[in-house]
């Protein structure tokens, strides 16, 4: 085992802040360990003037870090599994899933504004959230918006846009709730799969000692049925299918958004299972999802 351990991360305050929170759990779990945050810019932090179904999607934010990880350069990354494609590297498996933050999407209105009018102007780029408003606020249209807490502030002041759509857990890690205009219940609006956790990922056959000590099983379970759920709907990162999983005890709640792309129609679906079946579970409600929509 290292004595000394480097974390690779992107350079956004979110994701040093996301890898300032993997080193505080490493460093209590082996005082004798010192860790280093390395940051690097990935290609979907150099383009923001384009989506990112465009440029190629959510790979774009780990590709950086995978290579750093193969390299020896980093001995870990720090990700929000959100971003993670559903395709694991087998050679760079994920050690283990931290404790989950606040799993909710928020909206964020204009400076000033006390709510939202009719047709509102959401900026959003994510079709999860956007066919979801939709139903939550008929007759609001969308304009893509990309870019971290503070650009998108601006740009609600500057750009015409009457609120934003964010998740909860990046604006709390960053001590920014006071931000937030309104909360979604996670059954309003189904966050994305592994929304609020964060992914330590390794290299495989490396004996990292701490990892045990930082996996959440709770988080696991979620994240396997929220991913199998995704893989299994054949989602790629531009699909707005959905899953979010609660676990209650030996009990995980999977809820899933399955969208056909065919009749645009989207269904929501629950299945329980116990927490040792979450990868089946999420298996099991896709393909009875995808059935039932034919
Ligand atoms: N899409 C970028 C992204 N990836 C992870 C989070 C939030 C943190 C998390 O889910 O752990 C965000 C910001 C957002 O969607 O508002």
């Amino acid at each position: 085992m290292r004595s000394v351990i480097r974390i690779g991360s992107r350079e956004s305050r979110l994701a040093v802040k996301q890898a300032e929170i993997i080193r505080d759990q490493i460093i209590s779990c082996d005082p004798g360990v010192s860790v280093e945050i390395i940051t690097m810019k990935t290609t979907g932090d150099k383009i923001l003037d384009k989506s990112l179904e465009k440029i190629g999607g959510k790979g774009l934010f780990v590709k950086e870090l995978d290579r750093a990880l193969m390299d020896g350069g980093i001995d870990i990354a720090v990700h929000s599994l959100k971003d993670m494609p559903m395709e694991e590297n087998p050679d760079l498996p994920i050690l283990a899933y931290g404790r989950r933050e606040d799993p909710r999407d928020v909206i964020l209105y204009r400076p000033g504004l006390e709510e939202l009018p009719e047709q509102a102007v959401i900026g959003t780029s994510s079709r999860r959230r956007m066919i979801q408003m939709e139903r939550l606020y008929p007759g609001c249209t969308f304009r893509g918006i990309r870019g971290n807490v503070q650009t998108r502030m601006r740009k609600l002041e500057t750009e015409g846009y009457d609120a934003t759509l964010l998740a909860a857990a990046g604006l709390k890690r960053l001590g920014m709730e006071h931000v937030i205009s309104r909360y979604f219940s996670v059954d309003e609006m189904i966050p994305a799969a592994g929304q609020g956790i964060l992914a330590v990922q390794g290299r495989k056959g490396e004996q990292y000692g701490w990892t045990d000590k930082i996996d959440i099983p709770q988080s696991r379970a979620a994240a396997l049925a929220e991913r199998q759920f995704i893989r299994v709907t054949g989602g790629d990162c531009t699909s707005p299918c959905a899953a979010h999983a609660q676990v209650i005890g030996n009990e995980l709640k999977l809820m899933g958004l399955y969208y056909n792309e065919d009749t645009e129609e989207y269904s929501v679906d629950v299945i329980v299972a116990d927490t040792s079946k979450a990868g089946q579970a999420g298996e099991t409600l896709a393909e009875r999802m995808m059935r039932e929509s034919l």
